[in-house]
């Protein structure tokens, strides 16, 4: 793919291409990518935004789609050379049912390696997620670990359940003839916490702020670590292995990478607090304000309020038992094994991370709680 003989030449396919990550790696490939001649940005509801990119020097294609429809998978990646494939139902609050979950993100990604095998897409990038790992049911801490080191993954809960099978059937698609007779090549990388402009869960906990008078309550311990990556290089290392994949075929396919950069280790809200802080909102309590078992009576209490109001209305707040557990539970990553298989380097500094994600929480409409 790196000859000048190629030089803009390359079809890109982002499925997912308009969600809180997708819409970055979509910028990053315009910005960062100059072998790109088109890019087909693949989900079922399409942002405004995309209007502005298709004046550019880069053919982009808006395609509205459904990755569980295995047709429309294989007309979008006719004629790909890459496919990034981050489309996925994000769902830990109870929002989908279990199958609905599971037809996305495991049949969806089912349907992604079949349309490049039978198209001869030979390129295949997968968002996983750190949830493939853990935490897992029985609140092991994950400190500071690599992708070798070893943890008892126990998934019961939908989401990192599918992630955990769609991740597995990517890898194991490694190697596979696509139509041509040439090998597919895939890889997984598996972002941590993600953070950054768009992101909504840091949305509705600073609108969840200001309805409580500037004020958050501390839940989780300050000593619970959990692991964070801002969005720009979560993207940043799509475009890194999308690009050398097929230069290091032999070293990076069928490997896992956890996505990484310079964001400190903190609990998650206090690592929220790095942003909403300086909007205005206040962590009140320097321990957690309930005892975890009284916090863990009312997630469960939501839950089953969940399920009594289903017929009715959906109620899905952001505390329940899994989050719960997930937030309480240390899962933070130190490796270096992107650095070393592909030469990836954080592109934005921690500063630049927490500027750039101020600015935005700054920029969010006070008065749309
Ligand atoms: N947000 C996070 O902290 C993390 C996210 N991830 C993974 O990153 C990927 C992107 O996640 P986010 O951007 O956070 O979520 P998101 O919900 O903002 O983006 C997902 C996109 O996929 C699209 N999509 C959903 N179902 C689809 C379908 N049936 N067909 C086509 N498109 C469909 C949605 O419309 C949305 O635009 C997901 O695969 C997720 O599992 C992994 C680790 C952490
Ligand atoms: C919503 C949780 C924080 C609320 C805590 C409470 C109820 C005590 O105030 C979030 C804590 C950890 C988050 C998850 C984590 O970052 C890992 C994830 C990876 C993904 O692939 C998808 C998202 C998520 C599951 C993320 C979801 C929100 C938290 C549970």
């Amino acid at each position: 793919m790196a000859d000048s003989a190629q030089a803009q030449k390359l079809v890109y396919l982002v499925t997912g291409g308009c969600g809180f990550l997708g819409e970055h790696v979509v910028r990053m490939l315009l910005q960062r990518e100059p072998r790109l001649r088109e890019l087909r940005i693949f989900d079922l509801q399409l942002g405004p935004w995309l209007e502005e990119l298709k004046t550019g020097p880069v053919q982009v294609i808006a395609i509205k789609g459904d990755v569980t429809q295995a047709h429309e998978v294989i007309a979008a990646v006719a004629g790909a050379h890459v496919v990034i494939h981050a489309a996925g139902l994000v769902d830990v609050f109870g929002r989908a049912s279990p199958e609905t979950i599971h037809k996305v993100n495991v049949q969806g990604t089912q349907n992604v390696i079949e349309a490049c095998v039978q198209t001869g897409t030979q390129f295949l990038v997968y968002t996983s997620s750190m949830e493939v790992v853990g935490p897992n049911v029985k609140g092991h801490p994950f400190y500071r670990g690599n992708e070798d080191t070893p943890y008892e993954a126990v998934h019961r809960h939908p989401y990192p359940h599918s992630k955990a099978l769609a991740e597995q059937l990517v890898l194991e698609a490694n190697g596979r003839k696509v139509c041509g007779g040439l090998p597919l090549v895939t890889c997984a990388l598996r972002p941590t916490g993600i953070y950054g402009e768009g992101h909504q869960i840091m949305r509705d906990i600073y609108y969840q702020g200001l309805r409580l008078g500037g004020r958050l309550f501390r839940a989780i311990p300050t000593s619970v670590e959990h692991g964070r990556v801002y969005v720009g290089n979560v993207a940043w290392m799509h475009v890194l292995v999308a690009r050398e994949l097929e230069q290091r075929a032999a070293l990076m396919g069928g490997q896992v990478y956890f996505c990484y950069d310079k964001s400190p280790y903190k609990s998650y809200e206090d690592f929220n607090m790095e942003f909403l802080g300086p909007c205005g909102l206040r962590l009140v309590g320097t321990r957690p304000l309930l005892p975890y078992w009284l916090l863990m009576l009312l997630a469960v209490l939501n839950a089953l309020l969940q399920w009594l109001l289903r017929p009715l209305v959906l109620y899905a707040p952001l505390l329940n038992p899994y989050t719960l557990a997930v937030a309480n539970t240390t899962f933070t990553v130190s490796t270096n094994k992107a650095q070393r298989h592909f030469g990836y380097e954080p592109l934005f500094s921690w500063e630049d991370s927490r500027t750039r994600t101020i600015r935005w929480v700054q920029a969010m409409d006070g008065s749309a709680q």
